[in-house]
């Protein structure tokens, strides 16, 4: 009696965007490194769909990622690509974080297409970005700065710098770096004053729970980056505990130490700019997700909450 072994193609899910495709592309060659087959399959979300309003607006739970839940619930694909950064804090129970990549540098940048362009403390630029993080940290550390609405993917982002709907553009240098827009770079934010949102310049690998056991394993030996998984659940556990999504000005960037400890840095900016709650915690890796916690609850009690209670009046 011969054993048959059927070979099964994993069915990558993805958004459309250039980004996304960059990452899926990535996540297929380390699948295919290690021997399985892979098949792209581009799925558009509500956030792909509605350009015309802020995240904030559109209502930031699972707007870039809604629809692959779908897929991955009917079986149309087996695992979906996302940046990790646009995850939802809480997931639903029958899917799983399977693994994250290693991480990209997780740092702000600002582009120009003037290479002579310098943000000072005082300087009275407009610069285009979306993020409540972003706006509220720029209104703290550069008061003199305005900002204009950037939605939209990269290239879309690229062509408002272009037509000059701003004086330079706000992102994360993850997907600069992977777009090859790093020659625009002018400015590069440090990440003591610009803490990058939870997840930043990661890629998340979602799939179903009752996945077959051994195709998961697979997938995670191939595709998990140890280290970053466990900032990663650090980050996470801060964003779920501050209960917001990426439309809230919060952030979180967790590293490991020369000691192979945790360390999080991570708080909340006022949309204003006039409050600012940072704090650093450090534990053992076993108890990164507890130090999430500790430093969201931590976060909260120092007027935390109240910067929450007085964004959630401002936008109803
Ligand atoms: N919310 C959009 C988004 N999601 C992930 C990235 C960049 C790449 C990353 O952080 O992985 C971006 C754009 C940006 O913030 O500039």
């Amino acid at each position: 009696m011969t054993t048959e072994t059927t070979v099964k193609t994993i069915r990558i899910g993805t958004r459309g965007s250039k980004l996304a495709l960059w990452q899926a592309n990535a996540v297929a060659d380390k699948l295919q490194t290690a021997n399985l087959l892979t098949e792209i399959v581009i799925i558009s979300t509500k956030g792909d769909q509605v350009l015309d309003k802020s995240l904030d607006k559109i209502g930031s739970k699972g707007v870039f990622t809604e629809e692959l839940e779908v897929g991955l619930r009917d079986g149309s694909i087996d695992i979906a690509v996302h940046s990790a950064k646009d995850v939802q804090s809480t997931i639903p129970d029958d899917l799983e974080l399977v693994a994250f990549m290693e991480r990209e540098q997780v740092h702000d940048v600002i582009l120009s297409f003037d290479p002579n362009f310098k943000l000072e403390r005082d300087s009275k630029v407009v610069i285009g970005t979306s993020s409540t993080r972003r706006k509220a940290l720029l209104k703290k550390f550069y008061p003199n700065v305005t900002t204009a609405e950037s939605r939209g993917n990269l290239q879309t982002r690229l062509k408002k710098l272009e037509d000059k709907q701003f004086d330079a553009l706000m992102l994360a240098y993850a997907g600069v770096f992977r777009m090859e827009y790093d020659n625009l770079i002018v400015h590069a934010f440090p990440t003591d004053e610009f803490t990058p949102a939870a997840g930043q310049g990661s890629v998340a690998v979602e799939c179903a729970k009752d996945l077959d056991p051994e195709l998961k394993q697979q997938i995670k030996a191939a595709l998990d980056h140890p280290e970053t998984h466990v900032c990663l659940l650090a980050e996470r556990a801060f964003l779920r505990t501050m209960e917001g999504g990426c439309s809230i000005p919060s952030f979180a960037l967790a590293t490991l130490t020369a000691t192979g400890q945790v360390s999080i840095r991570g708080g909340i900016v006022s949309l204003d700019g006039q409050q600012h709650l940072v704090e650093v915690f450090e534990a053992p890796q076993s108890e990164a997700e507890a130090i999430g916690v500790k430093l969201a609850e931590t976060i909260l009690a120092q007027g935390g909450a109240q910067i929450l209670k007085d964004i959630r009046e401002q936008r109803s």
